[in-house]
């Protein structure tokens, strides 16, 4: 048995997967064996998570099917919304509120007693967790500013359904698609630090609902899927500054900073992500007349290629995007998991059809054969 040491997993590949395809350096990712660029503006979310849970694209009927199916389950019980109004008097962390209230969502699932490994079973927890998700997050972000939440509407698909009810206003065109696509690019990336964990919990034979909240807990940090709201903050910073963007960002590098957004442990160019959502953000800074947050971006990249030969992640360009939505900071990272579940939900499926305890080893590094001293003589 080696004793290497691959400090962060670097490199180490733990199980075959059929989900996600990613080409580090040629910067390529596909669901299933299809490239992000084909299907991101032109499949729905619901028809993504479709093809992720069961391998293929849903004819038109089976992707109303699915859809009716996920919309029949977005309400919530009374119980879970006097929660959320509870984390959301005490202004917890939204990513800490999405936890709280995921793993209590187990507790009103019908399914919560089948067998950890149960296809069937697991596919009604995923449809209830992944359509409670955005009713839980709409309803937090209400509540907190003293609004009443807005029920879901089961005409309205998965992205237009959680702008309405965050909003209390029936999303435009525009704003339905620019959501669904991010959704859609957001839904699944191999064994990212979230997905890993998901699948570590599941492997022991633990429930899907503890996997989801596994992998929400590791989503928040800054180094994963927290860095979308930190390059808002950044792009908040410069504008508040009145230093250029450029002069800003070579001030932060030479400070040693870890500028939000940027590097990945897999990609050694740009993510392809990126590219999509950067149209985004440059589409929508026109729409609204203001192109100064795309501006910003464009020139930190720039700066962080020539200088760095660094490129931008999934993280950079979402942020300018969600922010000329009118989606708060704070609620970015919650939506990458309202978009991420269905990820892990695929992988947790496809991990228990095979399912072996994860359990790596550390070298160990401490003293030997320290002698015991009883506590009366220490
Ligand atoms: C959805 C996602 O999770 S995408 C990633 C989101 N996270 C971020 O955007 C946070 C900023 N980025 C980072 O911290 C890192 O690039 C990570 C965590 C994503 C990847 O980390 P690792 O694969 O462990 O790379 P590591 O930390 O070893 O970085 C390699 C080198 O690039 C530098 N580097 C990497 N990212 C950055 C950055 N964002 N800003 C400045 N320097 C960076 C490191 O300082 C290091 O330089 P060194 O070798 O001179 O010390
Ligand atoms: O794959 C990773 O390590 C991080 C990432 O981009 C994602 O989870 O989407």
């Amino acid at each position: 048995m080696s004793d290497e040491v691959k400090r962060g997993l670097e490199g180490v590949v733990v199980s075959e997967s059929r989900l996600s395809y990613i080409d580090g350096d040629a910067g390529e990712l596909g669901y299933r064996g299809y490239a992000i660029e084909d299907f991101a503006r032109r499949a729905s979310y619901e028809e993504v998570l479709s093809l992720l849970w069961n391998g293929e694209w849903p004819t038109r009927s089976e992707r109303d099917a699915f859809a009716a199916r996920l919309a029949d389950q977005r309400n919530l019980d009374p119980d879970v919304y006097d929660l959320i109004a509870n984390l959301a008097e005490r202004e917890v962390d939204p990513m800490a509120m999405l936890r709280t209230v995921l793993s209590a969502l187990s507790a009103y699932d019908e399914d919560a007693d089948a067998a950890p490994d149960d296809r069937e079973a697991n596919m009604a927890k995923g449809c209830r967790i992944t359509a409670k998700l955005p009713t839980v997050l709409a309803a937090f972000a209400r509540l907190r500013d003293g609004d009443d939440p807005v029920d879901p509407r089961s005409d309205l698909d998965h992205a237009a359904n959680f702008l309405y009810m965050l909003n209390d206003e029936e999303p435009d065109e525009v704003a339905i698609e620019t959501f669904d696509t991010a959704l859609v690019l957001h839904a699944d990336h191999g064994l990212n630090a979230s997905t890993f964990s998901a699948l570590v919990t599941t492997s022991t034979m633990s429930d899907l609902h503890s996997g989801v909240t596994s992998a929400v807990g590791t989503l928040a940090g800054p180094l994963h899927g927290g860095a979308n709201q930190n390059v808002m903050r950044m792009l908040q910073e410069i504008d508040d500054s009145g230093k250029g963007p450029r002069e800003w960002i070579e001030d932060a590098v030479d400070g040693g900073e870890r500028i939000p957004g940027f590097g990945h442990r897999v990609y050694n160019v740009r993510d392809p992500r990126a590219a999509i959502l950067e149209t985004y953000s440059e589409r929508l800074g026109e729409t609204v007349g203001d192109p100064r947050w795309y501006e910003y971006s464009v020139a930190i990249e720039e700066y962080m290629a020539e200088e760095k030969g660094l490129a931008p992640n999934v993280d950079f360009y979402s942020a300018s995007m969600y922010y000329q939505m009118g989606i708060p900071v704070d609620l970015y990272t919650p939506i990458f998991a309202l978009s991420r579940v269905g990820g892990w939900i695929a992988h947790m499926l496809e991990q228990y059809e095979d399912s072996r305890l994860i359990r790596p080893r550390a070298r160990y590094v401490g003293d030997r054969n320290r002698e015991f001293v009883p506590i009366e003589e220490r």
